[in-house]
């Protein structure tokens, strides 16, 4: 061998023993089983992105990074993996960090990922490239925040982020990375030492016997008891555990929106449609993975019955959760799969609950049901809310394994009591905050996650929040079927400006085809405007797999002001004169 060919032979030697911060990231993940990374590219992580893809994480790029975080947050509720986001410096941190506190709200377990500036310069404050202390900034939004400076501690800074976003109650992590790190050198072998893989990163929590027997003996002495479901417990996956209990014990249970499906919505014990009886006249409620914050209007009020009326049994992983608004009589502080299981040790042999409570709650479903039917059966144009809802009830009926994803103001609260679910965490929607602009990045999430067909039933206005992710959905040939309840505007599309200057402050351009949005990028778009063409269109789609979106044409004077949560919406009692 010549002198230069041992010398290049030499060289590759010791190129191939070499490793730096973007590969030790990339090596990291991959250990940690994390196989796909949703983002947006730019300065610092470009390559990061390109070098993930190359290693065969998958990357999924998209057009604004707060829909990238959604996809990140919703694929960590589905799989009980932290998501992972990845952004630029300062303005895509920020985009991404509505996602990050919003998956930490939620409880999903999520990791958004973002470059940033050299810290000697933000900390003098001497204008570096999107400088931003964005460590300080992400830290009260989210569960956990950590700053990785060494590419030694990548393995790390890695790993804390794993641990901390899905262990105990889960949520949002923010890791920082300098955009020098990526850059660093260091010997591959020393690389791969620094590493760290995260062994039973989310341990089971288990229930203190005594508190189990506590609610046990409540449960057994109730006359009207209620199992309240929530996303915790979808979250979970302990579904088997849930429905053993609820059906050896007889119990009526209500789901919250995105348990719907643990238990079917067809199921005799379902009290979904009868929330109002059950929530005020149930003796003692059980709340498995569910909170009782604004959506359970904190457990008192007019929603419920009488002070201290009623007992309630509160299942979490989070101790402080426990009398956050009103006393919990029998906590029980686990994981939910753990506590249920505990819970079926013990009711075994028991009667199950009053045959008079369930007669009572049945007359109250039955009731509701049959108002709700015929409206649901109108074939005419232009649809109301409930026509158009009702064909597409009857499509997920025919694709159980569908995911529903949804978001809007009518489109939200009339689809959740419409369409029945029937199969776990396949209802996919605004949570605990009511965000609007979760449907793109929850459709794109969930479809790459599950591979299975995913249906967004979406308000016009909602859909704005996100729609140019129309683009990645066709760039990436996803099963996402969009289905835009288009009636002209928020909550309905009749406002005009009282000086008739410019547009009434909820409207939109009158008769906008969204589907030319789908066109524009290769996708399918179709306008419908009967529940029968919406029917034709939403199978074809489904049975297809091509993206597609279809503009539902919904009578602009169909739709009130969401009128659930009016007590947050206040409208001005003060006439004032011009
Ligand atoms: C907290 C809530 C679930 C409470 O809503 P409620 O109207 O009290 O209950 P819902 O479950 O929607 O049910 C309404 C009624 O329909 C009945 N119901 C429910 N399902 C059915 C079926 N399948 N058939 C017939 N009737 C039904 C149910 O018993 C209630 O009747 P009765 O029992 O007779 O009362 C909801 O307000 C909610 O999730 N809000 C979040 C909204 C949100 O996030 N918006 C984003 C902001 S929008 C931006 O502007």
């Amino acid at each position: 061998m010549s002198a230069i060919a041992k010398t290049i032979e030499a060289d590759a030697a010791a190129e191939q023993e070499l490793t730096d911060g973007f590969h030790l990231v990339i090596d990291a993940l991959k250990l940690n089983g994390i196989d796909t990374i949703y983002g947006v590219p730019g300065i610092p992580i470009t390559d990061l992105g390109r070098f993930a893809q190359a290693a065969g994480i998958r990357v999924i790029s998209f057009r604004h990074e707060q829909n990238a975080g959604n996809a990140a947050a919703i694929a960590g509720f589905l799989t009980k993996k932290p998501g992972v986001c990845l952004t630029v410096s300062a303005p895509g941190f920020l985009n991404g960090l509505t996602a990050l506190a919003n998956a930490t709200t939620n409880c999903f377990p999520m990791i958004l990922i973002s470059g940033s500036s050299e810290r000697e310069i933000v900390d003098l404050q001497q204008g570096d490239y999107e400088e931003m202390d964005q460590l300080a900034i992400a830290k009260p939004l989210c569960k956990a925040a950590f700053r990785v400076l060494h590419a030694a501690d990548i393995g790390i800074g890695v790993a804390r982020a794993i641990r901390a976003a899905v262990s105990g109650r889960p949520g949002g992590v923010y890791l920082d990375l300098p955009a020098k790190l990526f850059g660093q050198v260091m010997d591959a072998s020393e690389g791969e030492r620094s590493l760290v893989k995260v062994i039973d990163a989310a341990p089971a929590q288990i229930p203190a016997p005594e508190a189990v027997d506590r609610a046990v003996a409540l449960l057994k002495g109730a006359k009207k008891p209620l199992v309240i479901l929530g996303k915790g417990a979808a979250y979970s996956q302990a579904d088997e555990e849930i429905r053993n209990f609820v059906e050896k014990t007889g119990i009526p249970f209500l789901p919250m929106s995105m348990a719907k499906g643990i238990l079917p919505d067809t199921h005799p014990q379902s009290a979904g449609a009868a929330r109002s009886l059950v929530l005020k006249e149930a003796d003692v409620v059980m709340l498995v993975g569910a909170r009782l914050n604004w959506l359970l209007s904190h457990g008192k009020g007019k929603t419920w019955g009488p002070a201290g009326s009623q007992k309630f049994i509160q299942i979490d992983i989070e101790p402080r959760e426990m009398d956050s608004n009103i006393e919990i009589a029998a906590p029980i502080v686990a994981d939910i799969g753990s506590a249920m299981a505990a819970l079926n040790a013990k009711v075994g042999g028991w009667a199950g609950a009053p045959k008079e409570w369930l007669a009572t709650v049945a007359e109250k479903k039955d009731a509701n049901i049959a108002k709700m039917a015929p409206r649901l059966m109108k074939n005419s144009a232009p649809m109301d809310f409930h026509a158009a809802l009702g064909a597409l009830r009857t499509i997920i009926k025919e694709r159980p394994d569908a995911i529903l994803v949804n978001e809007g103001a009518n489109t939200l609260d009339l689809a959740r009591g419409i369409i029945d679910m029937y199969q776990p965490r396949k209802r996919l929607d605004v949570g605990t905050w009511g965000v609007m602009g979760i449907g793109m990045g929850f459709a794109i999430g969930a479809a790459v996650e599950t591979g299975k067909p995913v249906l967004a039933v979406e308000g016009d206005s909602a859909f704005g929040f996100s729609g140019m992710e129309v683009e990645t959905i066709c760039r990436y040939g996803l099963p996402v079927t969009i289905v835009i309840f288009n009636n002209n505007g928020i909550y309905r599309g009749t406002d005009t400006d009282p000086n008739g200057r410019d547009p009434g402050t909820t409207v939109f351009v009158k008769d906008a085809r969204y589907d030319k949005m789908m066109e524009a990028f290769g996708g399918v778009g179709v306008n419908v405007t009967t529940p029968d063409e919406l029917s034709r269109a939403v199978n074809a789609a489904m049975d297809s797999g091509k993206p597609t979106l279809i503009n539902a044409v919904i009578d602009p004077t169909a739709g009130s002001e969401s009128g659930n949560i009016g007590s947050l919406n206040p409208q001005s009692v003060v006439k004032r004169k011009k």
